[in-house]
């Protein structure tokens, strides 16, 4: 695909529901007594893999648009007829694993070429701490599921920060005999927990010495609810990227989810010196809403010394932005540092690696670290031929950035995008001058 340099960005968009949330929703209500109803339901090909999953475990999902209407089975699934494929979706196959170690039948899990690499014995390993059985290629997929009930409640510290390895375990805790708790020395987007409790399962949380508990009593039985999902701060980070770095912008993405535990993006961007501001703010289906007004800026410069190194727990909450911001670095007085980020390494592709390899092609001076990267700024990115090497959010954080480049770029393997954002180059032509 080829892309052309533009002006600037004007107008209104929404991007699609939450990919995070929509996961949650579906999967939820597939374990809920009666049918729940999920409005702004996620466009992507991740939320789709779990639909189809949810469908082979014998569970009438209907869809019409962005509208889903579940039929939940009050927890007890169906086996399934053949192995439950979920596609590029990491998400998919890691909290599903986790409702599978808690039914009577066992169910292969399967992936693409990119998920089948992705690591898995952070979730086989507290799953069989519950009493089920897996098996997997040396901690990959395909992982097969022997479902034990009732399983074991456990309290466990991931060794990797990650939503996913605690959502694995809560869902499973359903299933689990007595109190099931999850430690996070490093918070996590705590969208399942959210979710939960809006389906009236309590799910307690305090600190201690630094560290966050949380926990849930099981087994858990609990009756469907209708849901609203917001808008994804992770696609909506895009737009806020390109406009930013495009001066004489004005853009308002409308209705975005901006949970404390997601939407580190805004602050972090307005340190840098962007102009973003939030509107119309409130609380729907216990998530933060919102919409976020965008301009451009001449320049970025960080407001606080140390502002431009992403580190710690910001580099986890931001996990999913580091490849867009890792562009927007290059435009910053003092360029921009990520570490802590080794995480970027083991996602649909090596962020850090696929990262690097196309802001090089662009000639921006960036060096690649184990856990991270610097790169240079403030610099003018040039044309080039990018690659998305699969990667959606690798896609589409090149395409902002030959957006703002000196000529027109290639990029290849564009489609990738509909993994999480398929209207994203629809939307961006339709806003862009
Ligand atoms: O729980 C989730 O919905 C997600 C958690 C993160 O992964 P990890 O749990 O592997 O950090 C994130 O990168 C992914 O896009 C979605
Ligand atoms: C890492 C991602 O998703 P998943 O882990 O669900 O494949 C992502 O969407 O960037």
């Amino acid at each position: 695909m080829k892309i052309i340099p533009r002006k600037s960005l004007q107008g209104r968009l929404r991007v699609p529901g939450d990919k995070s949330i929509s996961h949650r929703a579906a999967m939820i209500a597939a374990l809920a007594r009666g049918r729940s109803l999920l409005s702004n339901f996620s466009t992507s090909a991740d939320c789709a893999s779990t639909l189809d999953c949810l469908r082979a475990l014998g569970v009438s999902v209907e869809r019409d648009g962005t509208t889903v209407v579940i039929e939940g089975r009050g927890g007890d699934l169906s086996a399934p007829s053949s192995a439950l494929d979920c596609g590029n979706s990491g998400t998919t196959m890691r909290l599903l694993a986790g409702i599978l170690a808690g039914q009577t039948f066992s169910a292969t899990l399967t992936g693409d070429e990119s998920l089948s690499r992705r690591p898995m014995r952070r979730i086989i390993e507290p799953l069989e701490l519950m009493g089920a059985k897996l098996s997997s290629q040396e901690g990959h997929a395909p992982l097969t599921v022997n479902g034990q009930r009732p399983l074991r409640a456990i309290d466990y510290e991931p060794p990797v920060a990650s939503a996913q390895v605690k959502s694995c375990v809560l869902l499973a805790g359903l299933q689990a005999a007595g109190c099931t708790r999850i430690r996070e020395r490093v918070h996590t987007r705590d969208h399942t927990e959210r979710m939960l409790r809006w389906f009236g399962v309590p799910v307690e949380e305090r600190e201690e010495g630094g560290v966050r508990l949380i926990a849930l009593h099981g087994p858990k039985r609990f009756s469907a609810r209708d849901i609203s999902i917001p808008g994804d701060i992770s696609s909506a980070t895009f737009f806020l990227a390109a406009a930013t770095l495009l001066p004489g912008s004005e853009l308002v993405i409308e209705e975005v989810g901006l949970n404390r535990t997601r939407a580190s993006v805004i602050g972090f961007l307005q340190k840098l010196g962007a102009d973003i501001q939030i509107e119309r703010a409130r609380v729907e289906c216990n998530e933060e809403i919102g919409d976020l007004r965008v301009r451009g800026v001449e320049r970025l410069k960080p407001t606080a010394n140390g502002a431009n190194i992403i580190s710690g727990a910001l580099a986890a909450e931001l996990i999913d932005e580091l490849p867009a911001l890792a562009v927007v670095g290059t435009r910053v007085a003092g360029g921009l540092e990520i570490r802590d980020a080794a995480e970027l390494r083991v996602k649909e592709s090596d962020r850090i690696r696929t990262t690097v390899e196309n802001l090089r092609a662009m000639g921006a001076e960036v060096e690649e670290r184990p856990d991270g990267l610097r790169v240079a700024g403030p610099a003018r990115l040039r044309a080039a031929h990018l690659e998305s090497y699969g990667d959606h959010r690798i896609a589409m954080a090149f395409a902002v950035a030959a957006l703002t480049a000196d000529d027109a770029s290639e990029l290849s393997g564009a489609a990738s995008v509909a993994v999480s954002f398929p209207e994203f180059f629809d939307l961006l032509e339709a806003v862009s001058e």
